[in-house]
């Protein structure tokens, strides 16, 4: 399991902060760091999410946020590193270069339709041309999670990851390696989605290398925005804002970085046993020791009253992330709401499973049936109609 994703950020003074499940009344750090960005977000020099150590994780990923949300605000994509894929030049064997491209997309469509079935379905339901954007995006970050979690993971070294990145600036700059290249390379040469992501989430397979302990939340908070936060960033310029959405873009983003922490907390909390077998433990340290728990408890794999207790905190804080999730969900664009809406209700549901299971996550696997994931497709549906509120104002101008 590597995962992805990460937490929202409200710039409201009353914010609750998901990192420490404590109520952030006024945060005089928080505050500062907002004001400072939201007024003048475009001279401010970013310069990646690990430069500054000294900050916290969430001060780093909401710098990335803000990033990504200027960037759709402004929609500047520079024309000229649009792919050139001439007019239709014919091949050897008579195939265009349109086609190719078709092509390109088509077969990122098999892969996530192989993988990620319920995911796929519910691309279905968007536009597409945004469809197969998803489609380009989900192949890479699919073919960047198996370079560590796949049958060659062995064999990854950070050099062989370098080279991944190289490939993957290359791809940005209109010179894709392979198909599935060329489609993300055409996706990201049409929609305003920035690199940073991208490259955040190679670094957190790098993480995945080195490091199999997290002392805290804000460590493991920084992993998750690396291998699941990103996947939400990438995915919002895609999916595209409501035209009616009066919230500010980084309230969106937020969201959309929420869902992807939410999801791989999810992640976590219901592999705890596989990820030990593995030698593996994403929990925060402090927060076992807190608990009165160790490495040990996790190996020898007994559901106590103590092991209990603690679950019932983290899984607390997973659906605290789907909550700040929720808040967005409403100002994507009609035809992605329901998909996002219905991924939202079912993984969430991983963690009444938990619960379900008496948090024995050493032995049993927490899934979703069945005849509950249908029953989920029609209230997401139900969810998915309701549109961007006509109160919100805007915190930001868009
Ligand atoms: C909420 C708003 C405004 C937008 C939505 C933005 C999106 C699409 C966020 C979702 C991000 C996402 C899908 C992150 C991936 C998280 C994750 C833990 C995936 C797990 O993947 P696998 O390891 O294949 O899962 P399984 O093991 O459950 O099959």
């Amino acid at each position: 399991m590597s995962g992805v994703l990460l937490w929202v950020v409200s710039p409201k003074e009353n914010a609750t902060s998901l990192l420490g499940l404590m109520p952030r009344i006024g945060n005089p750090k928080r505050s500062k760091f907002c004001s400072r960005l939201s007024f003048s977000p475009g001279i401010l020099a970013y310069s990646g999410a690990v430069a500054h150590p000294s900050r916290s994780s969430e001060e780093r990923v909401y710098e990335v946020v803000l990033k990504q949300a200027a960037l759709v605000r402004e929609q500047r994509r520079p024309k000229e590193k649009a792919l050139d894929f001439g007019e239709g030049v014919e091949s050897s064997d008579g195939m265009t270069n349109w086609d190719l491209l078709n092509e390109a997309y088509d077969r990122c469509g098999e892969v996530c339709a192989e993988y990620a079935k319920t995911f796929y379905l519910g691309t279905l339901l968007m536009t597409p041309e945004r469809r197969r954007a998803v489609w380009a995006i989900y192949v890479w970050c699919r073919r960047t999670d198996e370079l560590v979690d796949g049958p060659n993971a062995s064999y990854i070294t950070p050099k062989a990851l370098d080279r991944w990145e190289k490939r993957l600036t290359d791809l940005f700059d209109g010179r894709p390696y392979d198909m599935y290249d060329a489609a993300l390379s055409d996706t990201v040469a049409k929609y305003p989605v920035d690199i940073q992501p991208f490259k955040d989430m190679v670094e957190g397979m790098r993480l995945d290398l080195r490091k199999s302990r997290y002392q805290n939340f804000d460590e493991l908070y920084l992993y998750c925005y690396y291998v699941a936060g990103t996947v939400g960033l990438m995915s919002v310029p895609v999916m595209g804002i409501s035209p009616e959405s009066k919230a500010s873009t980084e309230t969106v983003y937020n969201a959309a970085l929420a869902l992807g922490i939410a999801n791989q907390l999810t992640n976590i909390l219901r592999d705890v046993g596989e990820d030990a077998r593995r030698g593996r433990v994403y929990l925060p340290q402090d927060e076992l020791a807190q608990a009165g728990l160790s490495d040990d408890d996790i190996f020898r794999g007994k559901v106590t009253d103590k092991w209990q207790s603690f679950m019932k905190d983290q899984i607390k804080r997973a659906r605290m992330f789907f909550d700040e999730a929720e808040k967005g969900v409403a100002e994507l664009n009609s035809a992605s709401r329901w998909p996002v809406w219905a991924s939202l209700l079912l993984y969430r549901q991983i963690l009444d499973a938990i619960e379900a299971n008496g948090y024995d996550n050493f032995t049993k696997r927490a899934y979703v049936g069945k005849a509950k994931k249908l029953v989920s497709l029609p209230i997401a549906y139900g969810r998915a109609i309701i549109g961007p509120s006509k109160l919100t104002k805007p915190l930001v101008a868009r």
